[in-house]
């Protein structure tokens, strides 16, 4: 893996303050662990060999306490240091990703969108693993076992010399296990998005499948993926207990060497004792950074494999529609535009001007891209080339309007705050809800629930006009707002908007196959003929 194409280079790069920070508590660190060996066998030496009085040992003992004391504050203090640099790096990668959700390539990459979840909760809180625990081992490697050695070959250079030979086996080690883990890590991010995109899937689908009676064939489905990422997790595991324990072994046979060392050197007189015990006491803290190393290797692949997928999905194209001049309502200008993943366009070459006021219905064949059209003109979704100018805001209803675990008034102001309850409840006597939302327990401040799943198809499809009229803007734009309705809901919801547009202040621009609809609309323009035909597409259909 190379180091600088991570999360954690790039943050200590940008953030030279950190950085220092995070340095000078290692270096306090290493100096407060050099204090307590020091204290620790001077005070041994003088109690047990010099039989020296409480008095006379208290100072030692004194610094003894602050040196661990200092080391507690200064291990909160790194930690402290690591999780706030954590929590920055990973509020940046949500915010990218949001960001990247409302750009083009969000909006229309439904790969993107089914992995949102699991790159939003799993995939930015694994690369705490680079702060909590890869930081403070690379810190330990680089800081704190340098001083410890130096130290040590001051006091003992043949435990310096022990120390200095056998650290070298452990990045050895650990780069024979890392080539075997990264595949396993690998494994186990494919397995889990699987398993996470699979069962969103099967919960979105979940009605449907207990209409057919699919649900048990389902559940086999949800096992096997919950087994194959159960497996995957399991090998990751077993990989790092292996890792962690060799390097465990390995650092225990390093200091066993050492300790015999010290041992034999003290009987044969070659060594004070005060110095075989602070360089037996300082042995195992030269190597507790390499102990810690095994994990944090394997915390730090996860890290890498979840910074991977993170890089991929959040890189971002800013790209925005500027409201433009326009003598019309809305202007399109050899508008093209298409899926990603799909070879031909959608949409190609479109052209058409509508009027200020009045209402314009779009029409033509399912699956032509009427809705698609209507999201670019909402600016929900950006061309691939072309211009769309629009003269004022919008409000867009769409054919199946979102509603949200909220009160009916919140779902219709869209929780605007400013937004009288006049407004709110002529709205709902123009769409003939008036009586059905005071008969609710608790009137219009009653909570729909969930996805206001207690509602019909007609009284959402209210809801959602009744949204359009309570923001009052200049240029509505319905999606088959009449559609799959009984006849009195669709007059209704006729009358709204021929009254809409007989007041002149507003422009509708109307998707719908409704013939009273389009009988009563200024223009009808069919989106197939403004395909095929550029030049017909410059008359808009507009009828005499
Ligand atoms: N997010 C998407 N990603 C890829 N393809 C899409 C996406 N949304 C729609 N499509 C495809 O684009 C085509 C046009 O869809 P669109 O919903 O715009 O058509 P429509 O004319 O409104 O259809 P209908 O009248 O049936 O509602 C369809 O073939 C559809 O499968």
């Amino acid at each position: 893996m190379n180091m600088k194409q991570t999360f954690l280079y790039s943050a200590l790069h940008r953030d030279a303050r950190a950085r220092r920070r995070l340095i000078l508590t290692e270096l306090l660190h290493a100096l407060a662990v050099l204090g307590a060996c020091g204290a620790a066998s001077l005070a041994i030496d003088q109690v047990f060999l010099g039989k020296g009085s409480l008095s006379t040992t208290a100072p030692v003992l004194l610094v003894l306490f602050v040196m661990l004391g200092a080391l507690h504050f200064i291990g909160l203090w790194q930690s402290r240091l690591q999780q706030s640099l954590s929590g920055a790096v990973r509020k940046d990668v949500r915010e990218k990703l949001h960001a990247r959700l409302l750009s083009k390539e969000g909006q229309t990459d439904q790969r993107f969108t089914r992995e949102l979840l699991p790159l939003a909760l799993e995939s930015t809180d694994a690369l705490d693993a680079w702060y909590t625990r890869v930081l403070p081992v690379v810190l330990g490697i680089a800081i704190t076992m340098p001083c410890l050695l130096l130290a040590a070959f001051l006091v003992d250079p043949m435990t310096g010399l022990l120390m200095l030979v056998t650290v070298p086996i452990a990045p050895f080690l650990l780069y024979l296990i890392g080539r075997v883990t990264r595949e396993a890590s690998e494994a186990q991010w494919r397995a889990m998005n699987r398993f996470s995109a699979g069962l969103a899937e099967i919960l979105r689908a979940l009605p449907t499948l207990k209409l057919f009676a699919r649900e048990r064939a389902e559940r086999q489905r949800v096992r096997g993926l919950s087994e194959d990422f159960a497996g995957a997790a399991l090998r990751v595991l077993q990989l790092s207990f292996v890792s962690a324990f060799a390097l465990e072994l390995i650092t225990t046979l390093a200091i066993a060497i050492i300790a015999v060392s010290i041992g034999l050197r003290l009987l044969y007189g070659q060594l004070t004792f005060s110095a075989a015990f602070f360089v037996l006491l300082l042995t195992p803290e030269f190597y507790q950074p390499l102990r810690l190393s095994g994990t944090a290797f394997h915390s730090g692949m996860i890290a890498h494999t979840a910074e991977a997928s993170l890089l991929k999905a959040s890189s971002v194209t800013q790209t925005s529609l500027s409201p433009s001049a326009t003598r019309g309502a809305i202007s399109v200008r050899d508008l093209s535009f298409r899926y990603p993943g799909s070879p031909l366009p959608l949409l190609s070459g479109i052209q058409f001007t509508v009027p200020k006021g009045g209402l314009t219905v779009l029409a033509g064949p399912s699956g032509c891209g009427k809705t698609t059209l209507l999201r670019l003109l909402a600016g929900l979704l950006l061309p691939e080339s072309g211009q769309i100018a629009r003269a004022a805001a919008c409000s867009y209803v769409p054919q199946e309007p979102h509603l949200y675990n909220a009160t009916l008034f919140e779902n219709i102001t869209l929780f605007q705050q400013d937004c009288s309850e006049q407004a709110v409840r002529q709205a709902l006597k123009a769409l003939c809800l008036s009586e059905w939302a005071e008969a609710l327990p608790q009137g219009p401040a009653t909570p729909l629930g969930e996805g206001g799943q207690s509602l019909s198809q007609g009284q959402r499809k209210r809801l959602g006009l009744a949204r359009a009229l309570v923001q009052d803007r200049p240029l509505i734009l319905l999606d088959e707002p009449t559609a799959a309705l009984d006849e009195a809901t669709a007059a209704t919801i006729r009358e709204v908007l021929l009254s809409l547009k007989a007041s002149g202040r507003h422009t509708l621009f109307v998707i719908s196959h409704d013939e009273r609809l389009q009988a009563a609309a200024d223009t009808v323009l069919d989106l197939d003929a403004l395909q095929a035909d550029e030049a017909a597409a410059h008359k808009g259909g507009e009828r005499p």
